[in-house]
């Protein structure tokens, strides 16, 4: 593999900044940074995401996973498990796993070399409570297992929920990432789902449209 790319200068106060715009500690820098700069290295060989330039991937890939942090808090502080399903490289779950350590996450991805990014990954950010599935989401074997799922950039909502439902206890929800608000996803969701909430999210140094759409198994 190739040397640490190096990361630009700027780069970390940048991160901080926008840690702090989203009340999370800027010390979290630390950790976001070397899995940032480990995906970086590995980009430059495997061509693990399109988003290739290092400043760039913080506010796309590093805030904007992070943006959703506070409805995932719950489940962390009660030592919840989310599934992330289509991960890639692990978005949003390994940043959400830096900054939510009770979190157990399952970053759930059928790429190969992706998921032996993220195990490496995880070895070298020594997230214990994080696992990578080697697996298509349809035919992943935890029935029931997770708190809640989510996804980013996978698919509609009623895809993901065909895809990955399956995964949710009793009660548990699908947190997916949107860009514009999806009111005709939200439409199409299959019987047996509804809308829980929805929530706008701002992303420190993105000026697009972010929501947090959260779908429930509607009561019998
Ligand atoms: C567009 S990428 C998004 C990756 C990441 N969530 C992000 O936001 O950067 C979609 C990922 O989902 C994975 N994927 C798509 N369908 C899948 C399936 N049925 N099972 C497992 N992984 C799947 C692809 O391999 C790809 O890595």
């Amino acid at each position: 593999m190739n040397a640490p790319a190096p990361l630009p200068p700027g780069l970390r106060r940048e991160l901080e900044s926008g840690l702090s715009a989203l009340a999370l500690d800027p010390a979290l820098a630390a950790p976001l940074l070397d899995y940032l700069a480990l995906l970086a290295r590995w980009n430059r060989t495997y061509n693990l995401t399109a988003v290739r330039d290092p400043q760039e991937m913080v506010v796309k890939h590093l805030l904007d996973s992070l943006a959703m942090h506070p409805y995932v808090d719950a489940i962390a502080q009660a030592g919840g498990a989310l599934a992330d399903l289509g991960t890639g490289a692990g978005l949003p779950g390994i940043p959400l796993a830096i900054v939510k350590p009770g979190l157990r996450v399952t970053l759930v991805e059928s790429n190969g070399k992706k998921a032996r990014f993220m195990r490496e990954a995880l070895r070298q950010l020594g997230l214990g409570e994080a696992r990578v599935a080697e697996s298509r989401i349809e035919a992943f074997a935890e029935p029931g297992a997770y708190d809640a799922i989510t996804a980013r950039a996978l698919a509609t909502l009623p895809l993901i929920l065909e895809l990955g439902g399956h995964l949710l206890k009793p009660g548990g929800s699908l947190l997916a990432m949107k860009g514009a608000y999806p009111a005709d996803e939200i439409a199409a969701l299959p019987a047996g789902w509804r809308l829980q909430a929805s929530h706008p999210l701002r992303v420190p140094g993105l000026d697009a449209e972010r929501h947090l759409v959260v779908v429930e198994r509607a009561p019998a």
